[in-house]
């Protein structure tokens, strides 16, 4: 394991930035809502309702602004050298790799095999890898693509590793031209493996739809009959690298499972999923760290395991170290410019607190912090202190926490006790992957409720994520550039609202369970920023309130004639918040590289998201807290880009470059997400229509201190600026227009809140 000795220079660099003007910037607009607040306070009296409600709008907007200050404050992050790891560590520990998957119709099986390609082919010793496929839609297809992929492998994985290629996702690498070179050898290698890959495609898009490999081969004989949600457990080693000569030792141990399902068992979706991964990689490899990523989220860099074996091997050398380290999740589209900017702020923020939120994606976990450890269950070396012996150790806790399969026991005190890896073969496990894969398997256990990955919430990562920090731990937030993790994300549309809905959903649930950050706050051993920031992500939802009425009251006082903003000099703050945020928000976009462009697209769908997406998702909990409906996870649609990279290993280019002009437009459809929008939309218009016309000024205005003015048209046409798409969308044809029914629905909800407005 590591060398201790002082001389050598550190593994990993802990970088702390102190931000002293963006402070500054934080707490000016801080200052200014909070001087707005003031200003509303003094002049509630002579003024109706809609101050009142304006006034409790902007309360949440303040209090939402003070916890991201408080969050941003300070933000860190790692800096790994993975070069001098040779030097300090001799024998590098095992990983194990997570890729999930669930329906390869929404999920493409040639982007999932190209997932488990690229981690295949990492810079690693392949003998110390493991990658292990979860498939929650027991489907032929992915298994049949898997097994083509690992014989691809054979020719991938020492290309790669012999040429240094950067990109080893074989759909991104092949969509540039052969990089030019003097080397005759690597072009007829190039070309070699570029025809082997196209073979594999072929084979995958032929095998789609048709399932003559069922009857053809007996490999295939557990998948007939199988239902999505109706089979039992399959676990197939698929590729296991018994050391070997040659290319062939190059290739990770490749298994394929899919646990069992039964029509009213509930399987807990992507956590379940992971916990049948941990066990079924407990029996067989046993590595002391796991990586998980989804299905979609390539590696784009080859060094990403030696950089997280920087954190956690410099790491084990003091008292302080980390349960996990997380790599940003970036994407190839660029659908999620503002995922990407809040995960470099916000998350940034949070790494420098008690360390980043887990992601669901583009993780390495350490497996004993999995199984249930605290930071005080160890000793200063590392090892379980003898009180966690005899808690953790004890036969029968052991059986009530993990389950009843001895094997699975004893994997599992191995890994407390930082044993090292069984030396059997992978296929001895098979019939006890069975055993652990029964949907009854969990039954009265830990899994999912201390141990694993956590239950009863959507948003799975962000639940097991606090639980690991409320036991006291850190984590380790690395960005390298290039990205260590591409994936994609749905554009503006349908998967996009509903993606944010069970996002929201999951967040709020986390809420009201018992890992609330309101309860750890008091007594866990959360850190109080933290459980700030956990707070401010997990209330998302119910953000979406206070944003739908303040959408509105532009438009309720043109049409009522009543003031919303405040006159005079005191319009000055207003106007200073406003631009300030813009400004502010914009600044981070560009400093990252995005287009004013984009930041409009952000702050457009933002909008669109929180009265729409976030405010169904406070249904969804309502009805679950009655127990009307459970949450359920509705997997998001992933496409496979096309677009050309820069340069063969150059840096990723994002797809909006691309010739599409439908790229970047927003779709719609007839599902009920579209409607607070166009609602939306369409009472701003008729406030500035009935404006325009002077409309407002035969309204009667007895008994109020002022009427409407200049400054709410003001705020009506920038709300119908941010709900552009909405306005193409009426005029639009096809997926991009606003259905008429949804039209329709929308104007009686107009007319309703028109004549609410002129009357009341
Ligand atoms: O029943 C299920 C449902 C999903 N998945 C997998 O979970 C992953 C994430 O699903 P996806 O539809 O891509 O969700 P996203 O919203 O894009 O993912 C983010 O948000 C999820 C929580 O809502 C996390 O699980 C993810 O890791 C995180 O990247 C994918 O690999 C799926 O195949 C399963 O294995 N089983
Ligand atoms: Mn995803």
């Amino acid at each position: 394991m590591a060398d201790s000795s002082s001389s050598l220079p550190p593994l990993c660099e802990r970088i702390s930035y102190k931000r002293y003007f963006l402070r500054a910037v934080d707490l000016t607009i801080l200052g200014l809502l909070f001087s707005l607040l003031l200003h509303r306070i003094l002049h509630m009296s002579q003024n109706d309702t809609v101050w009142v409600v304006a006034f409790l709008c902007e309360s949440c907007f303040s209090f939402t602004w003070l916890l991201i200050t408080c969050v941003k404050w300070s933000p860190a992050e790692y800096k790994p050298y993975p070069d001098r790891l040779d030097e300090r560590v001799h024998d590098l520990p095992s990983v194990d790799m997570f890729v999930t998957t669930a329906d390869p119709v929404r999920e493409p099986p040639i982007l999932v095999v190209n997932t488990v390609l690229s981690l295949l082919a990492v810079n690693y010793p392949a003998n110390k890898l493991a990658c292990y496929l979860s498939d929650d839609g027991c489907s032929p297809l992915i298994y049949f693509s898997l097994k083509e992929a690992s014989k691809f492998a054979k020719i991938w994985v020492p290309f790669c590793k012999k040429y240094n290629v950067r990109v080893r996702a074989p759909f991104r690498y092949f969509l540039n031209p052969l990089p030019p070179s003097e080397d005759s050898e690597f072009s007829k290698e190039w070309e070699i493996t570029k025809r082997e890959y196209e073979k594999l495609s072929k084979k995958v898009e032929n095998a789609t739809g048709d399932s003559y490999w069922l009857d053809s081969d007996g490999d295939f004989e557990a998948f007939s009959n199988a239902e999505p949600n109706d089979h039992s457990t399959i676990v197939k080693v698929v590729w296991e690298n018994k050391g070997g000569v040659g290319d062939e030792k190059e290739v990770p141990h490749i298994v394929y499972i899919s646990r069992e399902k039964k029509p009213n068992y509930p399987h807990h979706y992507k956590a379940g999923a992971m916990n049948f991964l941990v066990r079924v990689s407990g029996l067989m490899t046993n590595a002391p760290y796991m990586l998980n990523v989804d299905c979609d989220m390539y590696a784009n860099e080859a060094d990403v395991v030696r950089q997280a074996m920087c954190i956690f091997l410099e790491g084990s050398m003091n008292k302080d170290h980390c349960a996990f380290v997380q790599f940003p999740q970036d994407f190839y589209d660029s659908n999620a410019d503002e995922v990407v900017v809040l995960q470099l702020y916000i998350g940034g923020g949070i790494a420098g607190i008690q360390g980043p939120l887990y992601g669901g994606s583009g993780c390495f976990h350490t497996r004993r912090v999995m199984y249930g450890l605290s930071p005080n269950d160890l000793d200063d070396n590392g090892s379980l202190s003898s009180f966690a012996t005899s808690q953790f150790l004890a036969e029968e806790s052991l059986a009530r926490d993990f389950g009843n399969s001895e094997e699975m026991v004893k994997s599992v005190v191995d890994a407390l006790q930082k044993k090292s890896n069984p030396q059997n073969s992978l296929t001895n496990s098979l019939d006890l992957a069975q055993e652990i894969g029964h949907c009854h398997y969990e039954y009265q256990t830990s899994w999912g409720k201390t141990i694993g990955w956590l239950y009863d919430s959507t948003t799975e990562d962000v639940n097991t994520s606090i639980g690991i920090h409320s036991r006291g731990w850190t984590s380790a937030y690395i960005l390298p550039e290039p990205p260590a993790f591409l994936g994609c994300m749905p554009p503006g549309g349908p998967d996009a609202m509903l993606q944010q809905r069970r996002w929201a959903a999951g967040l709020l649930e986390v809420l009201f369970n018992k890992q609330s950050p309101l309860i750890g706050m008091f007594c866990r051993k959360l850190r109080f920023r933290q459980s700030l920031a956990y707070f401010c992500i997990f209330t998302w939802g119910l953000r979406s309130i206070p944003e739908l009425f303040y959408c509105l009251l532009p438009a309720y006082c043109l049409l009522h004639n009543s003031s919303l903003f405040p006159k005079g000099v005191c319009l000055g703050i207003v106007v200073s918040v406003v631009g300030m945020h813009c400004l502010y928000t914009l600044w981070e976009f560009m400093s990252l590289g995005f287009t004013v462009q984009s930041w409009y697209a952000s702050q457009s769908f933002g909008r669109v998201k929180t009265t729409s997406s976030w405010l169904f998702s406070i249904l969804d909990i309502i009805l679950k807290l009655l127990g009307i409906s459970k949450t359920v996870f509705v997997v998001t649609k992933k496409t496979i880009s096309k677009t050309k990279l820069e340069s063969g290993d150059g840096p990723s280019q994002k797809d909006d470059n691309g010739p599409n002009p439908d790229s970047g437009k927003f779709e719609f459809d007839g599902s009920l997400y579209f409607l607070p929008g166009t609602f939306i939309l369409l009472v701003n218009l008729t406030a500035i229509a009935g404006f325009s016309m002077g409309l407002q000024r035969l309204s009667c205005s007895y008994g109020r201190s002022s009427g409407s003015s200049l400054t709410e048209a003001c705020g009506c046409i920038l709300v119908v600026i941010l709900f552009l798409p909405f306005l193409k969308g009426l005029f639009e044809k096809g997926k991009f227009g606003i259905p008429l029914s949804t039209i329709s629905k929308a104007v009686f909800l107009a007319v309703l809140f028109v004549v609410f407005s002129v009357r009341n």
